[in-house]
């Protein structure tokens, strides 16, 4: 379907009036930004005014510890547990960011609420057959593979969590956070795992849990929201525009702070399955950039809470 959409045309005798937003400080002169109206590129572009200047307090970031600072000033890598329920498209984009440097970090062990997608029996034929030397890379694989195969594939640790009826091989919390300090984990980083994290670890790693959340928050957030359920509420409510949140996790659902986020727009034909699919897209560009920004120790909190992203190529400029 064609929309032809013309930039909304201000009343005669109307101005904009934008509300004192927190000002960026010494940053960025604000982008020129746009967004596709419709399937064509017709993108409405408008340009933020110059924000007047603000100081800005600013608070670093737990300071990473021990860490052998290296030339890049980035510090020792950071080591990192990824949760996942299900397909793992997330977990994986982060692991070959870490293998491919834009990470400065590894994956060292997966949590899942979901193991079941090799079965007892093909597990043990492949250790037997791994333990001869041979790992022909075939994954045994009975239902869906998912974020636990792409982990048992690449030699990463996969630690169920929590115990349930299909996952009686599932650990406590406290053999949760043992295993997580036995592995050394610096970050935790949830990328569609569906179970509520416990008090126990939010508080275990404060402000080291990062989530990423298909829409835009504080909108269509909380329990309740996740999967397709997410694209069908917006699309369902008229919104225009969705798109990614990555945020620190607190011990509720989806109401942790804001870190980064993305925009896509909502198409009148759309389908959840189609919006799905161009969230996600842009889900896999900026949950690796925050991450490498976590692992680089380049996030800063604002006196008022909120976290910043520091560019890595100028300092003074805030993402
Ligand atoms: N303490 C926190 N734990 C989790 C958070 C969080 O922000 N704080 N984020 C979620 C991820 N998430 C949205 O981003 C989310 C996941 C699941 C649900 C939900 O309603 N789950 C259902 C159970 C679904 C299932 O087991 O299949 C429920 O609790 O009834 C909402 C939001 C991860 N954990
Ligand atoms: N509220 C949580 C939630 O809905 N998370 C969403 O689950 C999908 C997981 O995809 P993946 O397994 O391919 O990364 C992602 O779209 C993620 O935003």
């Amino acid at each position: 379907m064609e929309a032809s959409v013309a930039p909304p045309a201000l009343r005669p005798g109307r101005s904009l009036h934008t509300s004192p937003a927190p000002a960026t400080r010494r940053g960025p002169k604000p982008r020129p930004w746009g967004l596709a109206a419709n399937r064509q590129a017709n993108a409405v572009r408008c340009e933020l005014p110059q924000r007047p200047e603000r100081c800005l307090l600013l608070r670093a970031s737990a300071v990473a510890k021990d860490d052998g600072g290296d030339a890049a000033g980035a510090g020792r890598r950071k080591r990192l547990a990824v949760f996942v329920s299900g397909g793992g498209s997330n977990f994986r984009a982060i692991h070959e960011a870490a293998l491919g440097g834009k990470v400065h970090g590894d994956v060292v062990a997966l949590v899942t609420d979901k193991p079941g997608e090799e079965n007892r029996i093909l597990r043990t034929v492949r250790a037997v057959i791994v333990s001869r030397g041979f790992d022909f890379g075939v994954t045994l694989c009975v239902a869906g593979c998912g974020g636990a195969e792409h982990a048992r594939s690449n030699g990463i640790p996969v630690v169920v969590f929590p115990k349930s009826k299909s996952a009686p091989e599932g650990i406590s919390v406290a053999e949760l956070l043992d295993s997580l300090r036995e592995h050394e984990v610096d970050f935790v980083l949830l990328a569609g795992y569906l179970k509520l994290i416990p008090a126990e670890l939010v508080r275990e790693y404060p402000r080291s849990i990062l989530n990423i959340h298909p829409s835009l928050l504080p909108a269509f957030g909380g329990k309740g929201y996740y999967g397709l359920k997410v694209h069908k509420a917006v699309i369902d409510s008229g919104a225009r525009y969705s798109g990614p949140t990555v945020h620190f996790v607190d011990e509720h659902y989806d109401t942790g702070k804001t870190l980064a986020q993305r925009v896509v727009p909502v198409f009148a034909d759309d389908t959840p399955e189609l919006l799905a699919a161009r969230v996600l897209h842009e889900e896999h560009q900026v949950y690796v950039e925050a991450v490498a920004a976590l692992c680089e120790d380049r996030i800063v909190w604002r006196e008022d809470g909120v976290p910043l992203i520091k560019s890595r190529l100028n300092p003074d400029v805030y993402l």
